[in-house]
């Protein structure tokens, strides 16, 4: 099994809370990123400190109350299911907080985390806000969600979006990447990828490779699987008959999503 893709854990760690996804400095190679799925049943509070990490909290599915235990937002979340591609509801939360996630209806919740130091307000991002994006043309179209983009500079860290891309086609894509700290060309910004597909028998491919191939790994991607980009190149293919879900985490030493195309595929946007 490849080192970049986590299968669900869904392992239960106290009552009506799953802790599906884990994904942490200590267990993988990635630094600035950190990301959780959680399951809560009706009714069930997950509480947790962050420590010196700041923290979006994204209403993948259900509905949740958010607290920093000074402001508190009462039923967020707009969908039942990712495919209904309506944008969602999210809450950013700095570093030294405590938040609770209690959750109003059975929810999924991303939990997607970077290091922080400096404090800023609790804020919600309601789903109004997420800007909504068309990129590319026939067969490269998909529809962006940006939750936290980099124009808003309401985290430190961290920068969130949601894509959704229809069958056949393709996101990410020409490769592009974003792992040098070399301003203004490109930034330096590792990744997770959340993965969903509608229907849930459905997969994706998603490769992640460097210039020199020291890494190529290229990916079946199954519902609910998670892929970490530490570096390269991580471009995904649709399989005919399956719609792509997935949710973005980065994070890298400064807080702008600067890329570069690969060379060799670059012609595709100039035809
Ligand atoms: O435009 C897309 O296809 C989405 C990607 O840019 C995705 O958010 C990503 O690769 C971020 O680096």
């Amino acid at each position: 099994m490849s080192k970049l893709l986590r299968k669900p854990n869904n392992q239960e760690i106290a009552q009506g809370v799953t802790l599906v996804h884990d994904v942490t400095s200590e267990n993988s190679s990635l630094e600035y990123v950190g990301f959780k799925i959680i399951d809560l049943a009706p009714g069930v509070t997950y509480t947790e400190e962050l420590g010196k990490q700041e923290c979006c909290i994204v209403a993948v599915t259900g509905k949740i109350n958010v607290s920093d235990r000074d402001v508190t937002y009462e039923n967020i979340g707009t969908r039942k299911s990712v495919f209904e591609k309506q944008p969602t509801d999210s809450v950013y939360v700095s570093n030294d907080h405590i938040f609770d996630v209690e959750a109003v209806s059975g929810a999924r919740v991303a939990l997607c985390y970077s290091p922080s130091e400096k404090q800023l307000p609790t804020r919600l991002i309601s789903a109004s806000e997420n800007g909504v994006e068309q990129r590319g043309t026939g067969n490269n179209k998909r529809m962006v969600h940006n939750i936290l983009p980099d124009s808003d500079p309401s985290a430190n860290s961290l920068l969130v979006v949601e894509v959704f891309t229809e069958s056949g086609n393709w996101s990410s894509y020409p490769p592009h990447k974003h792992d040098q700290d070399n301003l203004p060309q490109e930034s330096f910004l590792e990744e997770t990828y959340y993965h969903e597909m509608n229907p849930p028998q459905g997969f994706v491919f998603q490769r992640v490779y460097t210039d020199d191939r020291s890494l190529d790994e290229t990916m079946t991607v199954e519902n609910g699987n998670v892929v970490i980009v530490p570096v390269g190149y991580h471009p995904v293919g649709v399989p005919e008959g399956y719609t792509s879900y997935y949710l973005n985490v980065m994070a890298g030493p400064k807080r702008i999503w600067k890329f570069h195309n690969d060379p060799d595929h670059e012609w595709i946007l100039k035809r």
